[in-house]
């Protein structure tokens, strides 16, 4: 980077800078901005001393101006410079490094005005200050919709990973996630919560007798057969293996079991490759209905269920089984 001559002795005029397109007086502005170094800049090359704070005015060529290099924080963000626009605005007004990189994407040049000239000419041109509040309205505007942008990005990706991806189920991280927020809301409101466990039956053998390929699918199917028979406020979620769990929020311990009941019978009925590939055996399962009680915790409404899959397992499977509530000691 070379200084080829200052402001004062180029060709250049003021209304060729954007940020001083209309200043109320042109002749104290361009007095101001005479001594101002014009640097020469090859393509590719950076500008020297860029963390300084300075204005930096393009008057020829582009430049590539790579934000939060030095901090570390830097985000892949680029922005382009064309003739007439700045970089360094905003480290001049903070007196603060400048926290970008600069480089020229072409041949340039560069009009370099040092931080107390900036604020001289802002004393001295409205015109000026008006133009600066609007650029950087400009910027807050532009890094605001960016921020929005990355936040719904990461929402989605939040999203997509409490998904299961075999069965389009929620996963066991949402459980984590969703779980404790849900026992709190219904002990907050003494609300009914209802937790149904559901476990394939004599899966190992369904997979070792069609293969794996046919066991995921009539996962698939079981979780379809799930989500299609659950009202919008219940959520299916795969625990783990051929283990799914259905909640049912707002939901008494009968409406529960009939809710069970229902699933159980559906999934008797599903066909695995039903669209005329060779069907598969029918599919059944287990299911434990548990309630949260008073003071329970998630963990202990999920053991609750369990403990009522375990029996329905013993009672032979293909049947639900409710959990068993001790009744309260009689009073002596
Ligand atoms: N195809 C497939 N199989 C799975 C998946 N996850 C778990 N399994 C299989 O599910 C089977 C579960 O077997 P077990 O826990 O012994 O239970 P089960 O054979 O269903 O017997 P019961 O539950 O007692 O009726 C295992 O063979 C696992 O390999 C999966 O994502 N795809």
């Amino acid at each position: 980077m070379k200084q080829i001559s200052t402001f004062g002795s180029s060709s250049y005029r003021i209304s060729d800078l954007q940020l001083l397109r209309n200043a109320d007086d042109d002749t104290t502005v361009a007095a101001i901005l005479a001594p101002c170094p014009i640097m020469q800049l090859d393509a590719g090359e950076a500008v020297t001393e860029s963390n300084r704070a300075r204005l930096y005015i393009l008057l020829r060529g582009a430049l590539s101006v790579a934000s939060d290099t030095r901090t570390g924080m830097a985000d892949g963000t680029v922005s382009k410079i064309l003739p007439g626009e700045s970089v360094g605005e905003q480290s001049v007004l903070d007196e603060a490094t400048n926290l970008s990189s600069i480089t020229a994407l072409e041949d340039s040049e560069l009009l370099v005005v040092e931080a107390d000239l900036v604020w001289q000419l802002i004393d001295e041109s409205n015109g000026l200050a008006r133009n600066l509040l609007r650029l950087l309205s400009f910027r807050i505007r532009a890094a605001n919709a960016q921020l929005r942008r990355r936040q719904k990005l990461g929402e989605f990706y939040r999203q997509l990973s409490m998904i299961d991806g075999l069965t389009g189920l929620y996963n066991r991280a949402w459980l984590n996630d969703l779980l404790p927020t849900m026992v709190a809301t219904a002990h907050a409101s003494a609300a009914p919560l209802a937790l149904i466990m559901i476990d394939l039956d004599h899966f190992k053998q369904f997979n070792d007798t069609h293969g794996h390929l046919a066991g995921d699918e009539a996962l698939r199917v079981a979780a379809q057969v799930l989500s299609g028979a659950l009202r919008p406020t219940d959520f299916a979620v795969r625990y783990g293996g051929e283990e799914m769990m259905v909640l049912l929020p707002d939901t008494s311990d009968k409406v529960a079991a009939s809710v069970a009941e229902r699933l159980c019978e559906r999934m008797r009925q599903a066909q695995v490759f039903s669209d005329g590939r060779q069907a598969l055996p029918h599919i059944t399962a287990s299911f434990g209905v548990a309630v949260l009680r008073p003071r329970q915790s998630e963990q202990d409404l999920i053991a609750a269920a369990d403990a009522a899959l375990y029996r329905a397992k013993e009672a032979g499977r293909n049947q639900v089984a409710a959990e068993v509530v001790a009744a309260p000691a009689l009073p002596d």
